[in-house]
């Protein structure tokens, strides 16, 4: 299976946590099983992402859910509408992101995100995370995706 951020094009892979072309980025890589109508991602911290000596950095923590939440959008959108990525790139960005940390996440373990969209409408998908340490719920997100339109980010500067 190939993970969702792999079909974005080119110009929409520089994304310091998902994009493929991002030398410096986290490569965070999300699945979509299409029976389940859910997502997966897998990440392990590394000792450097260190909060407090043992535990995972709330930051890294809100970056996972964030790119987890923006690739979900994309496959979900693509399957409400019998599209395939392939032939469709979908790219969301993220307009709002709410992230409960609900117990420290411990530092050592693989962590596994899992998302389910709660809402796919025109250009806005919402996407609800789950992540697990070693079985144990310890962060609950909640994003806002908006697919890009043409001319994303013109006017900035
Ligand atoms: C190029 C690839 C980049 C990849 C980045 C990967 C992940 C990221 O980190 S993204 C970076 C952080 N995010 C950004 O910089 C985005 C900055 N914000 C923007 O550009 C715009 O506000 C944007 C695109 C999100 C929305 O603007 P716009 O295109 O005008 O959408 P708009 O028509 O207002 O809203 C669409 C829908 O989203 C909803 N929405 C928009 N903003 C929000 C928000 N903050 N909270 C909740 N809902 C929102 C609207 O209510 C609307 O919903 P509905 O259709 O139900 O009425």
């Amino acid at each position: 299976m190939k993970a969702i951020q792999l079909y974005y094009p080119p110009e929409w892979a520089h994304c310091y946590g998902c994009g493929y072309l991002n030398a410096h980025g986290l490569h965070i890589q999300t699945y979509w099983d299409p029976e389940k109508g859910e997502s997966e991602t897998r990440f392990t911290p590394r000792p450097y992402h260190t909060a407090i000596p043992g535990f995972v950095y709330g930051g890294l923590l809100a970056s996972l859910v964030d790119c987890h939440s923006t690739a979900t959008a994309a496959a979900a959108k693509a399957q409400a509408e019998g599209l395939s990525l392939e032939a469709t790139p979908l790219r969301f960005v993220t307009a709002s992101l709410k992230v409960d940390f609900l117990k420290p996440t411990p530092l050592g373990p693989d962590l596994r995100l899992v998302g389910r969209p709660q809402e796919v409408k025109g250009r806005k998908v919402v996407v609800e995370t789950e992540l697990y340490a070693a079985g144990t719920l310890t962060v609950r997100g909640e994003a806002v995706l908006v697919q890009i339109a043409e001319g994303f980010g013109g006017g900035a500067g």
